[in-house]
């Protein structure tokens, strides 16, 4: 390549790059995959290699990526966290690890491998044994600061445990990434899907997504999980010790959690063996691991070695590939959701992907499909990483038919033939018939399903039959079922007719989140229908709130509930349709189960409290459920009437205008001490 070829590639691959890491860090929502974008990043620095000229300080192959984002505080680390250089190949690692037996003018040497977790980068430190803030890798000198959200996750303690031989430092900067499990993946994409947003690709962008919330009730209506394995600054620092490994093991005994397992390796050999070991068991841990992480275990020859501007010289990650397979894509077919969001799947020629055949992957959407021109009788690829839902990246153009035609998503629904909409601003197209039997089916599944009414006898295939029939056609249809209808159909005897229908009148008086949680509100869950149960008491004062009883000056009101949820929560309610069913539901006899009200306590009783920046041990969350279970009353923004202001550290406008109003400001200790009834 000429050098004004060059000069004209590496512009180009520069702008690229920058475009996908914005995608990446700071929306979550990269658009080629991770094996495609290192790819790019390798192209521009062997360009930089060749042609030192234009080789720049700011090159994105001399940077952190950076993941800061709009609306939080930056915080400056106190020791620079770095990224990791990586490898595809057995060649690169064997390298690597000659490389710093060369420069240590030394052979044997010690290696630890350790699983590379497909999470989030964050820092969290600890002061004196207290969790007192955690911090996204940001540009890697200064991130965004979490410590809200970070303290929703249940894993993370809030005091390092001392033990005896492993002391707890004045101050240490842990590292480790935050991550969601496959199962609260799923559960999260599941709900997205049914109210016709974007999905997540996998778990790692769903968790940057969701730390990256400016709402910590939001945040915690996700569980996030943590693994830490890495230290930055520690004071004093003789109180650390002398290997990763045993590091490793005070990581266990300070009761953080942390990687599974680490190898001990003395050659490019054994470090190899230890990968091909990870490789085999990774698919058993909680969180998605993306490659290994090689890193050579003495921390005092760590520190001789050094780094370069973006990452160690000790240490290199060894990245897996995705596994990925071409196939021909046989149909494309259309599920209809329990909302009637249409979604797209992929109807393959079988394939071996990952362990596992593969024939069916989700495409999505109309726009993806659109986006990707992907048509049916193309020869597609497709990927699947670890245990992720098998996804169509593209199409091998080369092998296109020309019979292929562009794919037409329907105009109608498949199962009722309603001609389908799409709402504005959003990417999903939905059918709108309320009686579509496929939406009743899947509505009425959800509701007498386990983690709702728990109706026994009422499975997917009573369910169909109820459905077929006629009988069944909206949630309240269920209370009015006819015992003679019932004994038609095919196998019913009569003991389980009356079994059932027992369980079906047992169930009016079931629990009120129970209900809550069956009517099928987007983004409502299990636990946040147990919020909602306890603050509102009944069906009919959930139906008739007002986004004002949620939300009062951006602020949440009700612990647990944010703007989007309380958003989804009064915009069903206004529907007239759903209305309806709740009164009809009301009208057959339900009479759900209310919470004692307040939980119980009367300590706080006419009391209202308003809690404001970060507590030092308590979870917002955690202090209202507090509050409340004592009959206070939890408010979101402070006036004249507001009891008590709890103030944490970073209190801002809440604390200034309880100061203006004369409103009384008490700290965490405070509250505990009124909450035991001092
Ligand atoms: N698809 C895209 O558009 C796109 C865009 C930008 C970045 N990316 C992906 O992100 C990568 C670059 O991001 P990066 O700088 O975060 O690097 P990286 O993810 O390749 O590796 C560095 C990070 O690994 C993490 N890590 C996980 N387990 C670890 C362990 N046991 N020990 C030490 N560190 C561990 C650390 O947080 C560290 O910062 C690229 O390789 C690419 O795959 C993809
Ligand atoms: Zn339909």
């Amino acid at each position: 390549m000429n050098p004004a070829d060059a000069a004209q590639r590496i512009d180009d691959l520069r702008a690229s790059i920058a475009h996908h890491d914005e995608l990446y860090y700071r929306q979550a929502e990269p658009e080629i995959t991770d094996r495609d974008y290192d790819a790019l990043k390798q192209e521009l620095a062997d360009l930089e290699a060749e042609f030192p000229l234009f080789a720049l300080a700011d090159s994105p192959t001399q940077k952190v990526g950076d993941d800061r984002s709009e609306g939080f505080q930056n915080y400056t680390h106190r020791e620079r966290m770095m990224s990791l250089d990586n490898t595809y190949s057995d060649e690169e690692m064997r390298e690597f690890i000659a490389r710093v037996q060369r420069d240590l003018e030394r052979e044997e040497l010690s290696f630890v491998v350790e699983p590379k977790i497909d999470g989030l980068a964050v820092s969290v430190t600890y002061e004196q044994g207290k969790l007192v803030r955690a911090v996204t890798r940001g540009n890697g000198v200064e991130g965004d600061d979490i410590t809200a959200n970070a303290r929703t996750i249940a894993s993370l303690p809030n005091e390092l445990k001392a033990t005896a031989g492993v002391p707890v430092p004045d101050v240490i900067e842990i590292r480790g990434e935050i991550y969601l499990t496959l199962e609260e993946f799923q559960r999260i994409n599941g709900e997205r899907e049914e109210a016709g947003l974007q999905l997540y690709a996998n778990p790692r962008n769903l968790a940057a997504g969701t730390i990256k919330q400016l709402d910590p009730a939001v945040v915690a209506q996700r569980k996030l999980e943590i693994v830490l394995y890495g230290r930055g600054y520690t004071e004093p620092v003789e109180a650390l010790p002398a290997t990763q490994e045993e590091f490793f093991a005070w990581v266990k005994a300070w009761g953080l959690p942390t990687v599974e397992k680490q190898w001990i390796a003395h050659s490019g050999d054994e470090v190899l063996a230890a990968i091909r070991e990870l490789d085999a068991m990774r698919g058993s841990f909680a969180y998605a691991t993306d490659g290994a992480v090689v890193k050579l275990d003495s921390i005092p020859l760590q520190r001789t070695l050094g780094a370069t501007s973006k990452a160690p010289r000790w240490a290199m990650a060894y990245k897996f590939e995705a596994e990925r397979a071409e196939t021909l894509l046989r149909d494309i077919t259309i599920q209809v959701g329990r909302t009637g969001v249409l979604t797209p799947v992929a109807e393959l020629e079988p394939v071996q992907l990952a362990g596992t055949t593969v024939s069916r992957a989700t495409l999505h959407n109309a726009s993806e499909i659109a986006r990707k021109d992907i048509r049916i009788g193309d020869t597609v690829a497709v990927e699947k990483a670890g245990e992720i839902i098998p996804a169509v990246i593209g199409v091998n153009l080369e092998k296109r038919k020309p019979e292929c035609v562009p794919y037409a998503f329907p105009e109608a629904c498949p199962a009722c033939g309603t001609a389908a909409v799409q709402l504005e601003g959003e990417v999903a197209v939905r059918c709108p018939n309320r009686e579509c039997p496929v939406q009743v089916r899947r509505r009425v599944i959800h509701f007498a399903s386990r983690a709702c009414l728990d109706i026994e006898g009422l499975g997917t295939a009573m369910v169909d039959q109820l459905v077929d029939k006629g009988w069944v056609k909206r949630l309240p249809d269920l209370y009015h079922l006819n015992r003679d209808d019932l004994l038609t159909l095919g196998k019913s005897v009569e003991k389980s007719t009356d079994k059932l229908l027992a369980a079906i009148e047992a169930s009016k008086t079931a629990e009120l989140w129970r209900f809550i949680h069956g009517l099928g509100i987007t983004h409502v869950g299990a636990a946040a229908a147990k919020d909602l149960a306890r603050v509102f008491g009944g069906l009919q004062p959930l139906a008739d709130a007002t986004m004002d009883a949620y939300i009062r000056e951006k602020e949440s009101v009700i612990s647990g509930i944010g703007q989007t949820m309380a958003e989804a929560i009064v915009g069903f309610f206004a529907d007239a349709y759903n209305r309806a069913v709740v009164d009809d539901l009301i009208a057959a006899g339900v009479q759900p189960e209310a919470p004692s009200a307040g939980g119980g306590g009367t300590l706080f009783a006419g009391l209202t409290f308003v809690l404001t920046g970060t507590l030092p041990t308590l979870t917002r969350n955690e202090a209202a459920e507090m509050i409340e279970a004592a009959g206070g009353k939890v408010s979101g923004s402070v006036s004249k009437k507001t009891s008590f202001v709890v103030a944490g550290s970073e209190a801002g406008s809440k604390l200034a205008k309880a100061e203006k109003l004369g409103v009384a400001v008490i700290d965490e200790a405070k509250l505990r001490e009124m909450l035991a009834g001092a």
